[in-house]
């Protein structure tokens, strides 16, 4: 059996500059990797079936799973006589706003690269992925990055300074169509992304912390009102910022210090059944 790490993402900043004709929407956001993965195993099988095995009930084993289309793209792309099975140690919480599907799919081509000799770079991995979904290109690299087009040009940028990342899902799985149909384009209050940049290259962490803006939140907490009374909570127990990732509906915070981390993570817990504290795994080489 081969493993592939398959981590979450956060998004620091996320903004929407317009509406395509295909449907999607222009963005330009900056991603990074968090310490909280999902383990993809990868077993060669001598028919030519592709099986999806979950530990959660709640991610499907058909080809509604993204690894499922990831494994059936790579096999129908090179013409792939043989099948795999695959297992999905699931930790990332589902339909999130943390990519954990998207990450699946992505662990899911980099592993079967391996296992079917392939020799595949990155960028072609990521052009691969790309036809899966949106946020996969970016996974298939992780570190940090800001992503432009539909989310599949990635550009990777250097590592945010450090700090805890408390999350917090609420019970509530969120549509990402449905929140980008929300949205109201001439309503739109842009976040500073250079200023965001600027903090990341300069390792400024204040700066960093007050200039997080995600412009679907806006749309996510119409829908759900439950996404702003956590941010409100995440406040008062002490995060020094927080913002919604994603479609949501999780709610992180950046915390400076592993005391304030661990009161916040405790007084979550009251309010709300999935909580992680995490660190941002910063550059790529740190990843596996
Ligand atoms: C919200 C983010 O997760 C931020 O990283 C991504 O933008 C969404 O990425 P994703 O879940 O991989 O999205 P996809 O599976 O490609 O698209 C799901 C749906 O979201 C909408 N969508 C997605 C990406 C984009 N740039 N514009 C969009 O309007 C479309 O309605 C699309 O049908
Ligand atoms: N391997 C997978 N893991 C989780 N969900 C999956 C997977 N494959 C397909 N899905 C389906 O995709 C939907 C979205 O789940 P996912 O956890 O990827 O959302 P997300 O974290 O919001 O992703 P993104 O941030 O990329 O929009 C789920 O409702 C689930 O039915």
């Amino acid at each position: 059996m081969l493993y592939v790490k398959a981590p979450a993402k956060i998004n620091l900043t996320l903004d929407v500059l317009s509406k395509r004709p295909d449907g999607y929407h222009e963005v330009e956001m900056i991603m990074t990797t968090v310490d909280l993965a999902d383990r993809v195993g990868l077993e060669p099988r001598t028919d030519q079936e592709i099986i999806i095995h979950s530990t959660s009930n709640f991610v499907p084993d058909d080809q509604r799973n993204l690894a499922y289309q990831a494994a059936k793209l790579m096999k129908d792309t090179y013409g792939i006589e043989e099948g795999v099975s695959i297992t999905i140690d699931k930790q990332i919480p589902i339909a999130a706003g943390l990519a954990g599907g998207s990450s699946d799919a992505a662990a899911t081509l980099k592993g079967l690269n391996e296992l079917w000799k392939l020799h595949l770079s990155l960028d072609q991995i990521a052009e691969l992925g790309a036809q899966i979904g949106s946020d996969v290109p970016y996974c298939v690299y992780g570190g940090t990055a800001i992503a432009r087009g539909r989310g599949e040009k990635i550009e990777h940028i250097g590592a945010p300074p450090n700090c805890w990342v408390v999350l917090a899902k609420p019970t509530i799985g969120v549509s990402t169509a449905a929140v980008y149909g929300g949205l109201n384009i001439d309503q739109i209050k842009h976040p500073n992304t250079q200023a965001m940049m600027d903090a990341i290259s300069t390792g400024d962490y204040a700066a960093m912390c007050s200039n997080l803006g995600n412009v679907l939140e806006a749309v996510t907490m119409e829908l759900h009102p439950e996404v702003a009374s956590i941010k409100e909570q995440m406040k008062r127990f002490g995060a020094d910022a927080v913002l919604m990732s994603g479609s949501g509906p999780t709610v992180f915070g950046l915390v400076s210090n592993e005391v304030r981390t661990t009161r916040i993570v405790n007084g979550l817990r009251g309010f709300c059944d999935e909580v992680y504290a995490v660190r941002m795994l910063g550059e790529r080489e740190f990843l596996d």
